[in-house]
């Protein structure tokens, strides 16, 4: 099935999508629920019935009647109970399964997301919105099963009953009922903005701490404990203050129906000793209409209830989906095609991209790099590097202009199939809180442990797992925070390594290393780049100096391209930042052209 229907994030439409899978659980669920309650109210009548017989007396009720009778509320009694716990039973393995299969297609959905939909978001907002989705969906369930549908189901029953009593009495309730829904309905409604904003505050303030728990060896750095529980505090009062003004209104709906319900009630039990004195109702009869009016009305409260958490639950769905169900900015074109597996041949022609409301980064950029080719990436700050990088991995489309690997417009292929094209080491180098073995294996998860222990040793990080208290089995903590920079980068580069993909991008890959450390990861790189299309971007030119050709970008364009040999003797900015990089030690360099 479908991860999420993005076109229509309602939370009805969402949440009967996820149920039809397991329609036959839900549907037990309700039926049980349905039965029960309906058993509960015949449990009524047949009370009534025996009342009757016992208040005729011993002599005029036949004792075999009165065993039947006996008999019948017997058995409503014990459907009424079984039935209850055969939907719990149900329950436990519907609902805690589509909340699960809701989760899962969400966490699909955000996996879908480009680059761009994360950098605007917080990363703890969106997990939270993950999580309030299932616990809304589960909860919404269960207050639809076990609070609004026997409630409802009890207070229709009782006033079938009650028309077997009296009709006219019957169709007053069904008016007053009527109206009372009808009420509490449009209040309800007007309140839904009270818990969208609750919820919305909720979302945030999730994210914030998460924002800061993440960061909270800056927070310390620069005492900035204090300050972030002010900030976090200012963010709290927010929050309550938007909830409390959810639950005022909720106060509010409840107040308003209880005082109407007394009413309804009052009035039924008014009429049912009018009924009584004119002699049109039985001693059961009067019984039947006390329990009836307070099923009535223990029936329209606890909908009530249940309505206001229903709507409570619905609009904190509402505005976690509204959150969630943004379409992805990046997918496949209709009619994309698996990029066809080639020597891994880059072309860039007439590329431009622009931020959205940027100053445009790449103007106008024809670039060909045959496969095979080793190509570094130079320039200031800001020229434009990594979003030319960014730009081969399709995180952003081109906002003019197109790029081909091996003949085949990026924009015509499959994401998934292009970045198995790809192996990347990012300029922030990122792991997972998992073990070493797991953050390297991520490029290729069937390599062998022989292979990893090979791409391991030649990113220069086999000594350093060797000394970790469980080799490679060490957890590395969030995002790799027990190990050096040095010694993430040179697992990257060897998780990098492993991936057999033609074409190898290296976004400062070797930039938190010391020069000993990067000549040696330098040598071993050169045997694994040997058949592989490499483009690297690198501030230190001693990484590029065995390249076949380096590019120098400025403000978006190339400014400069050749061999190292041929950049350096001419007198332009590699050769500046050549001699700024050598202190100024002239004999290095060859002679300018
Ligand atoms: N996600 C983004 N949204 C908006 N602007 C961005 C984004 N990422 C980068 N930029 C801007 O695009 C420009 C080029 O950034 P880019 O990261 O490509 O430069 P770079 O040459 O790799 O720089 P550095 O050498 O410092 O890493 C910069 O002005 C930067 O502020």
């Amino acid at each position: 099935m479908t991860a999420v229907d993005t076109a229509t994030p309602s939370p009805w439409r969402f949440l009967l999508h996820h149920a039809k899978p397991r329609l036959a659980t839900h549907a037990a669920v309700f039926a049980g629920v349905l039965v029960a309650v309906l058993c509960g109210v015949g449990a009524q009548y047949g009370l009534k019935q025996l009342i009757d017989l016992i208040a005729a007396g011993p002599a005029a009720a036949p004792s075999a009647a009165v065993w039947h009778a006996f008999l019948v509320l017997c058995g409503f009694i014990a459907a009424d109970n079984l039935l209850w716990r055969a939907a719990g039973y149900a329950a436990t393995h519907g609902f805690t399964a589509t909340a699960g299969q809701i989760r899962e297609a969400l966490f699909a959905h955000l996996l879908g997301h480009s680059p761009a939909f994360f950098a605007d978001r917080l990363p703890g907002a969106l997990a939270a919105r993950v999580s309030t989705t299932a616990v809304s969906s589960f909860g919404i369930g269960n207050i639809l099963a076990w609070g609004v549908l026997p409630p409802a189901a009890a207070g229709l029953g009782a006033i079938a009953i009650t028309a077997h009593v009296h009709v006219g009495l019957a169709a007053c309730l069904v008016g007053s009922a009527l109206c009372i829904g009808w009420v509490m309905f449009r209040m309800a409604r007007r309140t839904a903005p009270l818990h969208r904003l609750h919820a919305q505050r909720a979302a945030a303030l999730d994210g914030d701490t998460v924002d800061v728990v993440g960061n909270i060896a800056m927070v310390r750095v620069f005492g900035a404990t204090m300050r972030e529980r002010r900030r976090i505090a200012v963010a709290v009062e927010d929050e309550i203050s938007a909830h409390r003004r959810s639950l005022w209104s909720m106060e509010w709906l409840r107040l308003i129906h209880a005082v109407l319900t007394v009413l309804l009630v009052a009035a039924t039990l008014a009429a049912g000793l009018w009924l009584w004195r004119q002699g049109r109702a039985s001693v059961g009869d009067v019984a039947l209409l006390a329990t009836l009016s307070l099923t009535i009305l223990n029936a329209t409260r606890d909908l009530a209830v249940a309505l206001v958490e229903l709507t409570q639950l619905s609009a904190r769905l509402e505005e976690a989906l509204r959150a969630l169900l943004v379409p992805h900015g990046l997918r496949d074109r209709p009619g994309a095609v698996p990029l066809k597996p080639g020597a891994g041949g880059i072309q860039l022609q007439g590329v431009c991209f622009a931020y959205p409301d940027r100053m445009p980064v790449l103007r106008n950029l024809d670039l060909v790099v045959p496969s095979g080719q080793k190509l570094g990436i130079i320039g200031p700050s800001g020229s434009g590097k990594s979003t030319l990088l960014a730009l081969l991995q399709r995180f952003h489309e081109p906002t003019g202009g197109r790029i081909l690997i091996d003949g085949q417009d990026l924009a015509a292929v499959t994401l998934d199939s292009l970045h198995h094209a790809l192996a990347v080491v990012p300029q922030d180098t990122a792991l997972f809180h998992r073990s070493v073995i797991e953050n390297i294996r991520y490029a290729r998860p069937e390599a062998s442990l022989e292979e990893i222990r090979r791409a391991a040793r030649l990113a220069q990080c086999g000594a350093m797992i060797d000394e970790l208290p469980d080799g490679l089995d060490t957890v590395v903590g969030n995002r790799g925070v027990k190990l050096s920079g040095g010694q993430r980068q040179r697992l990257a580069i060897a998780r990098a390594l492993l991936s057999p993909a033609p074409i190898l991008l290296l976004d400062e890959a070797t930039s938190a290393l010391d020069s000993d450390s990067e000549r040696a990861v330098r040598d071993g790189l050169a045997e694994l780049v040997r058949d592989r299309t490499v483009i690297a971007v690198a501030h230190r030119l001693s990484t590029l100096q065995n390249f076949d050709r380096i590019i120098v970008l400025d403000q978006g364009r190339i400014v400069e391209d050749g061999t190292p040999a041929e950049l350096a003797s001419r007198c332009g900015p590699y050769r500046a930042m050549l001699r700024q990089q050598q202190g100024g030690l002239e004999p290095h360099l060859p002679e300018a052209a």
